[in-house]
């Protein structure tokens, strides 16, 4: 066995399904053996931002391991945005790079593709993975790929792989998984036990779920717990989507001034909030109408649980809740919430639309036709997303880069097989919705939702003087055929309810739906995000 299909089997081994890439000349002898090996399939794509974000949607959507493989320099630095994305939202990628052979910088010639020093590379991913390694030695490899990828899935960060092209056919061992990290068994139950004592005590104890929740792939397992403790659930902004398909007391999405007023209620008045894989970061917290004291939460993130002034180091999330569902005894009767109203049954009349007439008849199409998981760029369409049911939903909530969501819905629907619904804006669509392209090779058939409102609208709400928003008409439902799909331009909600109902009806082509939307008309959410920022700043 070589190097490269050793690697290919651990990835498989540690959780991934397939490759998205574009190779260059430092990465075409490992492509070759990744597309001969037949070990994971290989996709690739027009370019790394693409690569990047579908890899990581494949990874969340999965629970497993997305896999980004790219040349070296052009290539991986064009990758940056993507992975950095990963890094700030827990998104277990691997970057697989080529790179220079050992001799090749004795020629004492600068390299094509070479930025600063052979190893700046190496250096600039380093600040946006939490392992790396150069494989450039046969011995070590097998050891070294076992690190790297052990971390990746505990801490659910991007981690680096570098292979020198003299390496990629080296004669190589197979690896050997290593055992997950001990955990310290009485610290856990002590910490189980003050955080059961905590939540008896509290008045109004309430449960956030965070994107960890779906990382280690504990849904289920959080649902049970949430029945057994009787305790309502909310998710973060950032963990829009989980638990969708788990039957728990789920109320809503947490989004401080911007959200649903019961569920701000709940979050802000509450004596016991536990905060269970929640990153605590502006977008899920920044809009809080009363400052949430964090020192009378308890806090479970990133391996470290904080319970007022002091915290239990080195308790993973999976460790904690699976020994809290030991101590918890089952439910002796069932506990439930009255379910969020959306808004549904789209009045099909000749009125303009708006994103809640959107949302509402994504929410008629999914009562008739099934749910459909979301892939979703940043931008009124997320924020529309909040007036959908509750849905698998994959979107940079936090660390909110456009480009996301083609390309996610792409890798979103090569890891599922399941035909996905992707909600985009037409500034964020200007930059990788042309990777639709690719789904004709691969039979991929996404519905494509196209918020067309001419503008940046999301920088017009805070800066409306600026004409630099304006971003004109372009013809995207005509692009759409070029592309290999089908295109069509909607302006009321008559012409969306006859689109969409063609669209589920078409299968093997991507169905791209653009929603001229006016200027200026915003979404629920995003009103009171804007209205509650500018009353929080005033
Ligand atoms: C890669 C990147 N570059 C710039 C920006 C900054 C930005 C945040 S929101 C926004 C406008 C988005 O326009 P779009 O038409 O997609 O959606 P909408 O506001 O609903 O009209 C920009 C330019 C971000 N977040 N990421
Ligand atoms: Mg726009």
């Amino acid at each position: 066995m070589n190097l490269t299909e050793s690697l290919l089997l651990a990835l498989k081994a540690h959780g991934a399904r397939q490759i998205f890439g574009i190779p260059g000349d430092f990465a075409l002898p490992f492509f070759k053996i990744i597309e001969e090996s037949q070990i994971l399939p290989l996709y690739t794509l027009s370019h790394e931002p693409g690569v990047g974000f579908a890899a990581d949607a494949a990874a969340r959507i999965l629970g497993g391991l997305g896999v980004a493989a790219v040349t070296y320099g052009a290539g991986a630095l064009n990758m940056v945005n993507p992975v950095a994305a990963a890094y700030a939202e827990k998104s277990p990628l691997v970057v697989l790079s080529g790179g220079p052979g050992k001799n090749e910088s004795r020629a004492g010639l600068l390299l094509h593709h070479q930025a600063k020093t052979l190893d700046s590379q190496f250096q600039i991913f380093r600040e946006i993975t939490c392992d790396q390694v150069r494989l450039d030695d046969a011995e070590r490899a097998p050891s070294d790929i076992a690190r790297v990828l052990a971390n990746c899935r505990r801490y659910s960060r991007p981690v680096y792989i570098e292979l020198p092209r003299d390496m990629v056919a080296q004669a190589c061992a197979s690896v050997v998984a290593m055992p997950a990290a001990a955990v310290d068994d009485e610290a856990l139950d002590a910490c189980v036990e003050e955080i059961r004592a905590r939540l008896q005590r509290a008045s109004r104890p309430a449960l956030m779920v965070g994107v960890e929740v779906r990382r280690f792939g504990l849904e289920a397992r959080v649902a049970e717990l949430a029945r057994r403790l009787e305790l309502p659930v909310v998710t973060s902004f950032m963990g829009r989507g989980l638990l969708a398909d788990a039957d728990a007391p789920l109320l809503g999405t947490y989004m401080g001034v911007a959200g649903l007023p019961e569920v701000t209620e709940l979050v802000e008045t509450s004596d016991g909030l536990f905060l269970l894989g929640v990153i605590v970061c502006d977008t899920n917290f920044g809009v809080s109408a009363s400052k949430i004291d964090l020192r009378k939460t308890i806090q479970a993130l990133d391996e470290q649980v904080t319970i007022g002034y002091h915290s239990y180091a080195q308790i993973p999330l999976t460790a904690l809740v699976d020994r809290l569902l030991d101590r918890v005894p089952a439910a002796s009767r069932s506990y439930s919430l009255a379910a969020h109203s959306f808004p549904c049954k789209m009045l099909a009349d000749q009125a303009p639309l708006t994103p809640t007439d959107i949302a509402a008849a994504v929410n008629d199409l999914m009562a008739e036709h099934g749910k459909l998981p979301i892939a979703s760029d940043i931008g009124d369409c997320l924020f529309t997303a909040m007036d959908i049911e509750h849905t698998a939903l994959v979107a940079p909530g936090y660390y909110a880069t456009m480009g996301f969501g083609v390309p996610a819905g792409l890798g979103l629907q090569a890891a599922t097989g399941q035909r996905p619904l992707i909600l985009v804006g037409d500034g964020a669509f200007q930059m990788t919705g042309w990777e639709l392209g690719n789904c004709q090779r691969y039979g991929w058939d996404p519905i494509v939702l196209l918020f067309n409102n001419a503008s940046w609208e999301m920088l017009r709400t805070f800066q409306p003087e600026s004409r630099f928003n304006d971003l004109g008409h372009w013809g995207f439902a005509e692009m759409a055929a070029g592309l290999g799909g089908d295109g069509q331009r909607v302006g009321s909600r008559a012409a969306l309810k006859a689109a969409l109902d063609k669209a589920v009806a078409t299968r093997g082509r991507f169905q791209l739906i653009e929603l001229s939307i006016p200027r200026g008309v915003l979404s629920a959410t995003l009103t009171r995000f804007v209205a509650g920022v500018k009353k929080l700043n005033a």
